[in-house]
């Protein structure tokens, strides 16, 4: 199988999951809360299983809302998928959540596709385009951190403070990199908790991006762990990257 046909499928999927979500919302005004996440965590995922035991039969899955199962840790090509990402947001009718189909090959993470907010914008590590999205949208002002809406880690209020940055609150681990990916923001910084499928998909379409990607302490991210526990991960772009290390390094 090429990349270009395992490219296809993770954008079909990211667009029918994505599609099923809005769906989801629609046909249910009266729930909120709980409910709301609950179904579309569900939905999302049935969507996901389905299609891809008929799209990449064989292929091990390591997914938020399944169990996960030794078996992915010696299968040579695992989808780690996120079925909704941003549940809060998505259950409070914003648009700010995201669907993440993430391809790991062997040791390496080959390919990501984020569906943002609905099926119609559709971000492909692969596409044309993808290299030079942020340049149309760089800013001479303040860098601009994005941070999650609900949780902002503490340590982000120090790096913010030390670059004398802009935070910029939205929630959704995949909106928030590929704020980074389409110049809104110049950098995603995340401590305290997270995992593989929050960041798997997003990083490899920021990396096609040209983008920075790493833990907080410089180290690589590295997917498909027997503990898919990763809780922290600095995505920016290149230019600032040692200013925005320096920064963190001071915070930790
Ligand atoms: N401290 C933490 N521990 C575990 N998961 C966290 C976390 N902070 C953020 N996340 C997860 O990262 C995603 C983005 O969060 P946020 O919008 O707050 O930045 C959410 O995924 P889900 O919506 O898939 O649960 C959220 O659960
Ligand atoms: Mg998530």
């Amino acid at each position: 199988m090429t990349d270009t046909t395992d490219a296809d499928i993770a954008r079909e999927l990211a667009r029918l999951a994505a599609q099923r979500l809005i769906e989801i919302r629609a046909e249910n005004p009266e729930l909120d809360g709980k409910a709301l996440k609950d179904l579309g965590d569900q939905g999302a995922q049935a969507v996901l299983a389905e299609r891809l035991a008929t799209l990449a039969p064989g292929d091990a899955v390591l997914s938020e809302e399944a169990a996960d199962s030794d078996a992915r840790l010696g299968a040579e090509r695992v989808w780690i998928i996120d079925p909704l990402d941003g549940t809060r947001e998505f259950s409070e009718g914003r648009d700010d959540w995201a669907v993440h189909i993430a391809l790991q090959i062997g040791d390496e993470l080959t390919l990501g596709a984020v569906a943002l907010g609905g099926p119609d914008e559709i971000l492909v590590s692969t596409d044309a385009g993808v290299d030079t999205a942020r340049g149309a949208a760089e800013s001479d002002g303040p860098i601009r951190i994005a941070v999650s809406r609900s949780r902002p880690p503490e340590l982000v209020e120090h790096v913010s403070a030390s670059l004398g940055a802009e935070l910029v609150p939205m929630g959704s681990a995949g909106v928030k990199i590929c704020s980074v990916v389409r110049g809104e923001t110049d950098a995603y910084v995340h401590g305290g908790g997270q995992y593989e499928w929050d960041s798997a998909a997003p990083v490899a379409v920021a990396r096609a991006a040209g983008l920075h990607t790493s833990r907080l302490d410089g180290s690589d991210l590295v997917y498909n762990q027997p503990n898919p526990y990763l809780p922290d991960l600095v995505v920016c772009r290149p230019e600032i990257r040692d200013d925005v290390m320096t920064a963190i390094r001071a915070a930790l």
